[in-house]
């Protein structure tokens, strides 16, 4: 049986994973793009039970719990063809118990790597607050809770995959086309 082919991307918020995501599907087609964040958004919005829960995790800037997260990523991966692609999952996992939920609940599936996006937290926020999405979660106050969150659940995740060999860290400062490029030159794209 073939596993699918995953690239974690992390970073903190307004690091550029999405953007730098949606550059890498625009330009080759073998990839796809499931960001964990949009997936729970969708969820959120479309009546799902977990809905109440997810809207309180995102406007207090917790980790919604590993089910949940899990569970919508596998269902996305095989609507797209279970190993047939390499999938960017962005935003994920976020802390331990996302990482451990991973790996207990996908039947071994084989990660690439994780991309770490690198950027000071001053850039961060001014990318934050100046992202003209409408995200009821890009406010200062709700923007201070997640990058706590980011300090002390997510960073020491993308130590476990430095430890384990699977870092790819990536300047995430300076122009979109710029990081993009060095993201091409990281990955032999
Ligand atoms: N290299 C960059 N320079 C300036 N602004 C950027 C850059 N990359 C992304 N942005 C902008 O910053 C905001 C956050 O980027 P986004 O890709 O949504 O980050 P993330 O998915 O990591 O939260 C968006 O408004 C985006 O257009
Ligand atoms: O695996 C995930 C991804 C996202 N989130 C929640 O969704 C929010 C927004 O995440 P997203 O990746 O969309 O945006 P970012 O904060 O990176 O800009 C986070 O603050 C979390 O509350 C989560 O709980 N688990």
């Amino acid at each position: 049986m073939a596993f699918p082919r995953v690239i974690f991307i992390l970073g903190g918020p307004g690091s550029g994973k999405g953007t730098q995501c949606k550059k890498i599907i625009d330009t080759f087609s073998d990839f796809v793009h499931l960001s964990a964040g949009e997936l729970l958004r969708d969820a959120k919005n479309s009546g799902s039970t977990a809905g109440e829960l997810i809207q309180k995790c995102m406007m207090e800037g917790s980790i919604v719990p590993a089910e949940v997260t899990v569970g919508l990523l596998k269902d996305a991966m095989i609507k797209f063809g279970w190993e047939k692609k390499r999938f960017l999952v962005d935003g994920f996992p976020r802390n331990d118990e996302n990482y451990n939920a991973w790996f207990r609940i996908l039947p071994d599936p084989y990660v690439e790597c994780c991309l770490f996006l690198n950027c000071e937290d001053d850039i961060l926020v001014k990318r934050i607050l100046g992202r003209a999405e409408g995200r009821s979660d890009d406010n200062i106050e709700t923007l201070t809770k997640r990058l706590n969150t980011y300090r002390d659940s997510t960073q020491p995740i993308i130590r476990r995959f430095a430890e384990a060999g699977k870092l790819i860290a990536i300047d995430a400062e300076g122009d979109v086309d710029t990081i993009f490029n060095r993201i091409r030159a990281a990955l032999s794209l």
